[in-house]
């Protein structure tokens, strides 16, 4: 049976490992930079070439918003490969619509890019993305100078932005998303006035808003504090690292395994702040060596609990919850609220699933503890969340019978990990 998310069935039971994993592997590219670069590339007239482009839905959501935005594209998968020829949207003509399906960062990103555009754009998601907030990215649009119709209920997709953005001052909330601030920084150069935004709120997720002017400036713009000067995109040959938020599964798995996993690609220099996540399994016990060419994690057989605050890399949460299941002291998990708001309320999800296995796990306003033990077979929910699937998954590989109900959602964004959990 093939295990690609495209061939699996409607749950999926999980082989344990009968030896402990030694592997080498290359998760595929960044969602967050190839969603990135794929703006940039669209809004830099004349023709770019990104390569270790991740293909999955949330991706794939992205290149059909840039193709609306005016961008040609020419796309070989099997290379990794997609050639961009950028557009200046401000001269584009006619209504277009996009669909960001369930991509958070293709919505976000979009619509302040849509709002270049002297003519009407609607933006929409699927009902999972429609229920995800975007009423601070509404109102810094109408505050710059966009005319944003709700066509469904206010602050929730999906809306119709119409241009140009004349830009300028921005005031924009911190707590809820950092993918606001990172579409309009993107789109910044070419409002007519520049942009500025304060913030009125702690930010969270930075290291995304890192990434975001790291790629900028590949493509020739500069960001300054949180400004950004009238100019333009030059195009760019854009080689895209591989995804850190994926890397986790297979460094947890080597924690929890008591193997050794070496995720190629991901070296010192990355611009992804879940590369941090192997901080916090060495903090746990584990080894941890990081060089230029990538990150191996060694089990040692031990795994302490941790106390951790995880606002900067919250997708790696779920996963930090099954490996400190196997810890021998709590985990508790703070400064992540806000992840009640991503495709499901992860929180409360991964409180909810961990306790279906007999686990005691606790939930809080601000994130959860885990007390470790040993999980009972089960058939876990995973709320169309694609990190549900793939870090329970894991607890399937020390214990037998753990099966993960809708596997094939891991789609979103990684649809070979399954494959690659088999070649551990
Ligand atoms: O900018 C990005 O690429 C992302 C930012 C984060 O979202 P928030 O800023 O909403 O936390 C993260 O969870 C998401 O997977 C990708
Ligand atoms: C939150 C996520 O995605 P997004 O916000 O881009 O939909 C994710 O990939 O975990």
């Amino acid at each position: 049976m093939s295990l690609h998310a495209d061939d699996l069935p409607a749950a999926l039971t999980v082989t344990p490992l009968t030896a402990p994993p030694d592997v080498s592997l290359r998760p595929p590219g960044s969602k967050s930079i190839t969603n990135r670069a794929l703006i940039c590339a669209a809004l830099a007239p004349g023709r770019s070439t990104l390569t270790g482009v991740l293909f999955a839905d949330d991706t794939h959501a992205m290149l059909g918003a840039v193709r609306a935005l005016g961008a040609g594209l020419t796309v070989d998968e099997a290379a990794h490969t997609v050639v961009v020829d950028g557009a200046d949207p401000r001269t584009a003509t006619g209504e277009v619509s996009v669909d960001a399906r369930q991509s958070g960062t293709t919505s976000r990103f979009i619509l302040p890019a849509v709002a270049l555009r002297p003519a009407r754009g609607v933006v929409d998601g699927s009902p999972q993305l429609r229920a995800r907030p975007f009423a601070p990215l509404v109102d810094a649009l109408r505050e710059l100078g966009a005319t944003v119709e709700d066509l469904g209920a206010p602050g929730f997709l999906p809306v119709a932005v119409t241009g140009p953005v004349a830009g300028g001052k921005v005031a924009l909330p911190g707590h809820i998303s950092s993918q606001y601030l990172s579409g309009l920084l993107m789109a910044g150069p070419l409002m007519t006035d520049g942009l500025s935004v304060e913030l009125t709120s702690q930010l969270v997720s930075v290291p995304y808003v890192e990434a975001t002017t790291a790629v900028m400036a590949a493509f020739g713009v500069s960001v300054d504090g949180l400004r950004v000067a009238p100019g333009s995109y030059r195009p760019a040959e854009y080689d895209i690292e591989p995804d850190a938020s994926a890397a986790s599964y297979l460094l947890a798995a080597a924690a929890i395994g008591d193997g050794r996993v070496t995720v190629e690609g991901l070296g010192e220099r990355s611009l992804q702040g879940d590369v941090r996540f192997a901080d916090l399994l060495e903090q746990m016990g584990a080894r941890v060596e990081r060089t230029a060419a990538g990150i191996t994690v060694t089990g040692t057989g031990t795994l302490h609990g941790i106390d951790v605050d995880m606002a900067d890399i919250s997708d790696t949460a779920q996963t930090l919850a099954a490996v400190a299941v196997f810890a021998d002291s709590p985990t508790r998990v703070r400064g992540i609220g806000f992840i009640r708001g991503k495709e499901t309320d992860r929180i409360g999800a991964v409180v909810t699933e961990l306790r279906r296995a007999g686990i005691d796990a606790v939930e809080d306003a601000d994130g959860f503890t885990v007390n470790p033990g040993t999980p009972a077979p089960t058939a876990f929910e995973t709320y169309e969340d694609h990190r549900m699937a793939m870090s329970l998954a894991l607890l399937g590989l020390r214990v037998p019978g753990i099966t993960v109900k809708d596997p094939k959602c891991v789609a979103k964004t990684y649809p070979e990990f399954f494959v690659d959990l088999s070649r551990l």
